[in-house]
């Protein structure tokens, strides 16, 4: 101790008596009276002074001196008056961080956006240049454990300083910064050996030499700005350079240190310092440095973590500021991680209780305490981007000063999501503790002499378990505490058990208007079901400010997302999957290439083909296929066709919540999977009717899950396309009316047959057509054989409640005996002409008797049967009426018994079946909450 106090009387009686105060640097004129006023001011101004003088280390004496230089240069021919402080709107607080003063150029646009705001009066907190103060803890460190190259990092320090004081600067305001910087480099020097030689820096030790980070980049800040203003005002006005101060904010900002590494601001006293200080430095622009404050007894210390945001809030609040701008790397506070949710916004605003709840889930916002001062005096916060000045930023204030353009923002109840990971959940769970006073206590009693930190706590008011969160590293020693803590309750059956559920996460939203608004977490709960997270634990305190709900960390940012999305205007984005890029598959692609954009900016829907994938190759995308090139990336960028890791990309893709896969095959065996997606949450759209009209069990046990489920199944151009033929048919169910008879012509290929087939010509020519306009089955064989119409009776039979296998139904066939074996569809058309006469021979019979030969599915729901078959109808008969490939479908039914209801129109081909299709992934991302 003996060396470090010799150390400290060196420095003081250093020779070398402080230069004046940038501030008034160039006040060259004013030197004589400087240093009589300087002599003169401690008796004038006793206790500001004493306060400095009694217990500082050495170089605060010539921080307090300075004060005195710049009194006596300014306030010689100030009034009264202009030595008050003026409050009231009239100051605008700005904070620039380490980055935003890192280098001399980011400096020069520091000074730039400062002298653009057009407030009254500004005062500016600006922290250290980025990396300084880390550079001085490491002198300290250096010099307490006897390291003599903190002599060396002490030049690179005084080399950075220089060097940016050189870019800036020249002149008497260059000159004047490198004295006093040198002159802090060599008080520096003393303190940091004697350091050295104690081998130990107290607290305010080390807090003073940090400090001086903040108090070089507020000299040169102000220094800059003095040079540009005069340069663009060199005439002695008002606006001239000379009315910028920078402050020391040791002489006025006072606190109190907490036990818990924080302080507590002394507002009196700072109140006190600040009008003292004012009246002798009365300026327009201020510049203050951040992160440093003294404590009552007049010994620096820093504000700690965050301490440069704090220092700001709390200047706003001694100014009763206008409003406090925070300069940052980012554009404002996002409604999510952007790294995690692409579709996060920028909030325009934020109520304070919103950026506290926020800040806590380590989103880019204020820490809480630094919201408090000015709360206080509801003086909004903004937090904007200094490398983005077109970006508006967030505004964080009380909601009710919120302009009316901005109010839109206020409308969502929920603002923003956060998730915190690597969490357990601890349950402790028995009978005895119902009614119990004193077993939470005792939970966490035992939880806090391990040292645990509880992040959340749920108990349902039946009391038979507590429920808690704890970070996963400290989770064994609670269980362990627990365990040991409960043990005889344990023993005896009292608690059942003392559980860890591992590897959780914590998904929170956030928002004030939540505690008003009825359904929020209805909403909230209705995404994770959708997109088939569980819930394992919720939490939600009164304050309504936060819903917390844990969840299996694997679900974390899948959960993330499709939350954000439902809350935030976002879109309903849907990660889809084409099975089976044939005719059908292939224009459904080019249907949803054409409308993605109307349905991006109309309806909010964003459908992403994460995969197309054919009997032979697939294309897969990490963010969605370019539907205008899918062929050619498919040429260029196809693999061989896997279905499992097709299904794993398209469903296992992070960053969209909700996956279907869109079956375009007539494949069974592809159909066979619906029930394992179904199962893994996937939801499925199909024309393919060989799920539904496939064994009885199967299709029963697929429509059971869909029930049971968030996951949807729709399969509506099953049957008539694109004709609304399943939706009729569950509307009239599930309104009540009894389905009597289903009659139709259900085959588009037969329907075109038929209608065509007349005036002499060949039975396999007007096949041929059919096949060429897309209306058969890959196999025509599937239509003629009436085993297509047979599925689609299978289908609506079942739909009706009847439990029908396809073989219960009886079918007449179109394919000639012989050709029936045929290998392929292409050798079958070959050879159908041959068998020609058979047909044009009921044709004949029908048109001698004036009548129409049509191919009809019955499903008679009274009698529990079905038939498919060729019949004669009169020629004014509805069904004799059809051009085209027309489907027409007769519902009747108790409410329409004696006038059937007729749905008719064409019921195959491309356009009109991928058109159902699509129309069902819009029911899907309807049911997903895209707006109708
Ligand atoms: N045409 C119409 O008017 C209507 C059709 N439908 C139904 O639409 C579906 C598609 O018909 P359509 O487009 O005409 O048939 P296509 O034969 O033109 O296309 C079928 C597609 O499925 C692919 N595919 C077949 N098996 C598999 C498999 N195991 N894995 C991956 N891909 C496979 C084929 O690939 P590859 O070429 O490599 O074999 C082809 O891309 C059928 O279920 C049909 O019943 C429903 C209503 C109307
Ligand atoms: N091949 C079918 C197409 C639709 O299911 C038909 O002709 O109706
Ligand atoms: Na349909």
């Amino acid at each position: 101790m003996a060396s470090l106090s010799a150390a400290i009387s060196r420095s003081s009686s250093s020779p070398c008596f402080p230069p004046p105060n940038p501030n008034t640097a160039s006040l060259s004129h004013h030197r004589n009276i400087f240093h009589s006023q300087c002599r003169a001011f401690p008796l004038s101004r006793p206790s500001l002074f004493l306060r400095k003088g009694l217990t500082l280390p050495p170089g605060r004496e010539s921080q307090s001196t300075r004060i005195c230089a710049s009194v006596a240069d300014v306030s010689l021919n100030l009034s009264v008056e202009e030595k008050q402080l003026p409050k009231g709107d009239t100051w605008s607080v700005h904070k620039f961080g380490g980055t935003c003063v890192g280098t001399s150029q980011r400096i020069k646009n520091v000074a730039d956006i400062i002298i653009k705001d057009d407030s009254e009066r500004k005062l500016v907190v600006v922290s250290a240049m980025s990396k300084v103060t880390d550079m001085m803890y490491d002198l300290i460190n250096k010099a307490q454990s006897r390291d003599e190259n903190y002599v060396a990092a002490l030049d690179v320090v005084l080399e950075k300083h220089s060097q940016t004081a050189h870019d800036l600067l020249d002149g008497d305001h260059l000159a004047s910064f490198l004295s006093q910087l040198h002159q802090d480099i060599n008080n520096l020097k003393a303190m940091l050996r004697a350091i050295y030689i104690a081998g130990h820096a107290t607290e305010s030790f080390t807090d003073f030499v940090v400090g001086h980070g903040e108090l070089w980049s507020a000299q040169m800040l102000s220094l800059v700005i003095r040079k540009l203003v005069t340069s663009c005002f060199p005439s002695g006005t008002e606006q001239n350079g000379v009315d910028c101060k920078w402050m020391d904010t040791r002489e006025v900002l006072i606190v109190n240190p907490t036990s818990s590494n924080q302080v507590d601001p002394d507002y009196s006293l700072s109140q006190q310092g600040l009008e003292k200080w004012y009246s002798l430095n009365p300026a327009k622009v201020i510049i203050a440095t951040g992160f440093i404050a003294s404590t009552p007894q007049n010994i620096p210390t820093t504000l700690k973590r965050d301490g440069s945001d704090f220092s700001a809030a709390i200047m706003g609040a001694l100014f009763r500021a206008r409003q406090v701008t925070i300069w940052t790397d980012v554009d404002g506070v996002f409604s999510a991680d952007p790294r995690k949710v692409s579709e996060a916004v920028i909030l325009k605003t934020l109520s304070y209780q919103e950026a506290w709840e926020m800040s806590y889930f380590g989103a880019n916002v204020l820490h809480p305490r630094t919201i408090i001062p000015v709360m206080r005096y509801g003086i909004p916060i903004i937090i904007r981007n200094i490398f983005n000045l077109s970006a508006p930023g967030t505004k964080i204030c009380h909601p009710s000063v919120i302009e009316d353009e901005d109010k839109q923002d206020l409308q969502n109840f929920v603002k923003g999501f956060a998730t915190i990971d690597n969490l357990a959940l601890v349950n402790v769970e028995g009978t005895g503790m119902a009614g119990v006073p004193g077993t939470a206590s005792a939970i966490f009693g035992a939880v806090k002499d391990v040292g645990a930190n509880v992040i959340m706590i749920s108990q349902a008011s039946s009391e038979h378990s507590v429920c808690f969160a704890v970070p996963e590293k400290e989770v064994k020693a609670v269980a362990e505490a627990l365990q040991s803590r409960f043990r005889q309750a344990l023993d005896a059956g009292r608690l059942s058990q003392v559980a860890v559920v591992p590897n959780c996460s914590i998904l929170a939203a956030v928002g004030q208007k939540m505690a008003s608004t009825p359904g929020v977490s209805a909403t909230l709960f209705n995404a994770l079901a959708k997109a088939s997270i569980n819930v394992r634990a919720i939490a939600q305190g009164c304050s309504e400010y936060n819903i917390t709900v844990v969840i299996k960390r694997e679900d974390c940012i899948k959960a993330l997302r499709a939350v954000h999305s439902r809350f935030y205007l976002s879109r309903t984005t849907i990660a889809m999957g084409i099975i089976g890029p044939g005719l059908i598959g292939s224009t459904l692609l080019d249907q949803l290439r054409d409308q993605a954009s109307v349905l991006k900016e109309e309806f909010n829907i964003d459908l992403r083909v994460m995969g197309i994938i054919s009997s032979k190759s697939m294309l897969l995308s990490e963010s969605g296929i370019d539907l205008a090139r899918w062929r050619e990336l498919r040429d260029e960028k196809g693999e061989v066709a896997n279905l499992d890791k097709f299904v794993h990309h398209v469903h296992g893709n992070h960053f969209i919540p909700n996956t279907a896969i869109v079956d375009c095959t007539s494949d069974s065996i592809i159909a066979g999977h619906y029930n394992d997606w179904l199962r893994k949450g996937i939801h499925v759209v199909t024309p393919n009717k060989k799920a539904n009209s496939g064994p009885l069990d199967q299709y029963l046990s697929l429509r059971a899950l869909q029930r049971q489920s968030y996951t949807h199944y729709f399969y509506e151009a099953t049957v008539g396309a694109g004709l609304p033929i399943i939706s009729t048919l569950r509307g009239l169910l599930e309104t009540g009316d009894r389905i009597l008879q289903i009659e139709g012509i259900f085959s588009g290929t037969l329907s075109y047959i038929f209608n065509n087939f007349k005036d002499g010509r060949a039975f396999s020519e007007v096949v041929a057509e059919a096949k060429e306009a897309g209306y058969t089955e890959p196999d025509p064989r599937d239509d003629l054989s009436g085993t297509d119409v047979a599925r689609k009776v299978i289908i609506l039979a079942r739909e009706s409640g009847l439990k029908l296998e396809l073989s219960d139904i009886p079918v007449e066939s179109l394919v000639p005996e012989p050709l029936r074996d045929c290998a392929s569809a292409q050798e079958f058309m070959q050879q159908l002409p041959k068998f020609d006469q058979l047909l044009s021979k009921k044709q004949e019979e029908a048109e001698n008797a004036g009548e129409v030969l049509r191919y009809v599915g019955v499903v008679d729901v009274t009698n529990k049967k079905g038939t498919v078959e060729l019949r004669r109808y009169k020629k004014d008969h509805p069904f004799a009426h059809l051009s085209g490939s027309d489907n027409i479908i007769a519902f009747t039914t108790r409410r329409y018994q004696n006038q059937p209801l007729i749905v008719r129109g064409p019921g195959a081909g491309a356009q009109v079946t991928a058109g159902g299709i699509f129309s069902d992934i819009l029911r899907l991302a309807s049911y997903l909450g895209a707006p109708s």
